[in-house]
């Protein structure tokens, strides 16, 4: 039984989730003004962490100057939308004030919710400044954003677009309670405008707009407030429909390293065919070889184009290289396999990196074999060509398909749009596919044919360079091999290399800058990701 953070860490809700989940704790007797309370007072003890600076500032100096310009750094803007998420913010302004902070309110709308209306006229009581205007606001060292949270319904429009957009300008930190005001929570679409935030505090269960490649501009660094929401609950609401997770590091590693008894052989811990490479992209073969090679893999094979097997030898002498017939364009005109081997002898075939298009055939072949397939790159375009749900769905054995956005629009040309909801547009492809499919972006996404999504919390822009799919496929192929030969899951296979490939990244990035990650340095970076 995992521990309960461990479980929550794991949880990624919509807004109509969260908002039963939420129901389910107050008709229990839990009193909505408790957990506000509970809440914003755990998010102003957190502001307090983050600027010890401030702190210090604020209680090192006489009591006459506290808050005061002189302080330095201590004058904090809250903004206080109509809901429930300004009630958040108006009680943080009010623990900041106790503490010394100068702190106003900028408080536009003229309609508030019940408990909001109390703590601003408390708030007024107190007098902390309230401001209805942008023009009339003072200058400060640091923003809480609580205009809106998971109760945005709709556009925001003037003058409140405006404001935003405003303060957006000015160069001050922003802190947003729950998510940046104007994302929505699921798709994490901007409706008019949002807060750019500095930091996000998102709160009891992460939100699915945080793992929507276009939210992530706005949400600055993201961090959940746990406020101990019930299990119980999260089940109770959870419990009928597919599960969106995050992927943790617990989650990840649990299938590596791979059970290895100490008595067996190369063949027992996976034989992975790679078909891939031609002779305009010779180096994709290369870098699908080397992550398969950190996979750990107990025998790999590499079908390329004749002409290339020397090189392909040169860099991956382990490797079993099949050199091929090849077109006169230099791609794989068929496939040579070795005597007594036929391609129903692999644990997995993962094919496509580098092919070109002129490798139709052999994509044809490898989709025709009853046994573990991932298709990329030219695989996945050449899929697309020959209908990828049709084909897919005459498939018996597991399919898995790792596009980037363009190669998917190709092949699910009538699912949601990705620009609109990519955790969406994933689910239904494989659901309609019948396919595992691991959508590639800033936060990758996989999806099985059952609805479950698994998202890559972390990464790093480092990626974004060629070749770096490359170094997934193999990898993945490489962990596909040898966990066709125990009983793991198809998914949690993908899931494990995506966070893995990932993990990679971010650790190589931290060592040698976002612009020190080409993709056979990523190659490197796989084995220190685990250690
Ligand atoms: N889920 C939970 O268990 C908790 C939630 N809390 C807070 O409560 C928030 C949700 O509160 P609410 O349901 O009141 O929702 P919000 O505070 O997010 O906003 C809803 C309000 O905004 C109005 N509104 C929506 N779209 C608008 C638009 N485009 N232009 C103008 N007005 C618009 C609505 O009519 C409503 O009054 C959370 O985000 C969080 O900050 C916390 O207080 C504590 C616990
Ligand atoms: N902004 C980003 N942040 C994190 N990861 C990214 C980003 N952009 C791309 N990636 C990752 O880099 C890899 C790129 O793969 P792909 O698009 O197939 O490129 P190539 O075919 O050149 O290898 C994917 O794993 C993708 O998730
Ligand atoms: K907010």
């Amino acid at each position: 039984m995992e521990d309960r953070q461990e479980q929550i860490s794991q949880v990624v809700v919509t807004a109509v989730q969260m908002r039963n989940i939420e129901k389910r704790i107050f008709a229990a007797g839990m009193p909505v003004v408790a957990l506000m309370e509970k809440v914003a007072g755990l998010i102003a003890r957190r502001i307090l962490e983050i600027f010890p600076t401030l702190l210090q500032n604020t209680f090192s100096i006489p009591p006459s100057l506290r808050g005061s310009p002189q302080a330095g750094g201590s004058r904090i803007g809250i903004l206080v939308g109509p809901g429930h998420n300004g009630g958040d913010a108006l009680v943080v302004a009010r623990e900041l004030h106790f503490r010394g902070y100068q702190v106003w309110i900028y408080s536009p709308f003229s309609k508030l919710k019940e408990l909001t209306s109390q703590h601003l006229q408390y708030a007024q009581s107190l007098g902390i400044s309230i401001y209805q205007t942008i023009e009339q606001l003072p200058d400060s060292d640091l923003l809480i954003d609580g205009l809106f949270g998971f109760g945005l319904e709709r556009n925001l429009t003037d003058p409140i677009a405006s404001a935003i957009n405003q303060l957006n300008e000015l160069s001050v930190p922003i802190y947003s309670i729950d998510l940046p005001s104007g994302l929505h929570t699921d798709t994490g679409e901007v409706l008019g405008t949002a807060i750019r935030a500095t930091h996000t505090f998102c709160l009891g269960l992460w939100k699915l707009a945080f793992f929507q490649d276009q939210a992530l501009e706005y949400l600055g660094k993201a961090e959940l407030i746990d406020f101990d929401i019930p299990l119980a609950d999260v089940e109770a609401v959870l419990q009928d429909v597919p599960r969106i997770k995050r992927i943790t590091a617990a989650k990840a590693l649990a299938t590596l390293p791979l059970p290895r008894p100490a008595v067996t052989h190369k063949y027992k811990e996976g034989h992975l065919l790679l078909i891939c490479g031609s002779r305009r992209y010779a180096g994709g073969a290369i870098l699908t070889g080397l992550g398969a090679r950190a996979s750990g893999v107990g025998m790999l094979s590499i079908a390329v184009p004749e002409s290339l097997k020397s090189l392909l030898v040169s860099h991956l002498p382990e490797a079993l290289i099949v050199g091929c017939p090849e077109t006169e364009t230099g791609a794989i005109a068929h496939l040579q396999l070795p005597e007594n081997t036929d391609l129903s002898s692999f644990n997995a075939i993962a094919c496509g990196p580098g092919l070109t298009r002129d490798a139709t055939p052999i994509v044809q072949e490898a989709i025709a074999v009853d046994g573990p397939l991932i298709l990329d790159a030219d695989g996945l375009n050449i899929l697309a060509q020959m209908g990828a749900i049709a084909t897919l769905k005459k498939r018996q054995a597991v399919s898995v398909l790792t596009p980037h956005t363009g190669e998917f629009q190709r092949l699910f040309p009538d699912v949601t749009d990705t620009k609109h909801d990519r955790v969406k547009a994933v689910q239904e492809a494989a659901a309609q596919s019948s396919a595992v499919v691991l959508l590639k972006g800033a936060r990758t996404a996989i999806a099985n044919p059952q609805g479950g999504v698994w998202i890559v919390p972390e990464s790093t822009p480092a990626l974004a360079r060629g070749g770096s799919g490359d170094v997934l496929t193999g990898l993945l192929g490489g962990l596909l091999a040898q966990a066709a030969t125990k009983q793991i899951p198809v998914e949690d296979i993908v899931v494990t290399a995506a966070w893995w490939h990932s993990q990679a990244g971010i650790i190589a990035a931290q060592e040698r800058t976002e612009l020190g990650v080409d993709a056979f340095t990523l190659t490197q970076y796989l084995l220190k990701a685990l250690t």
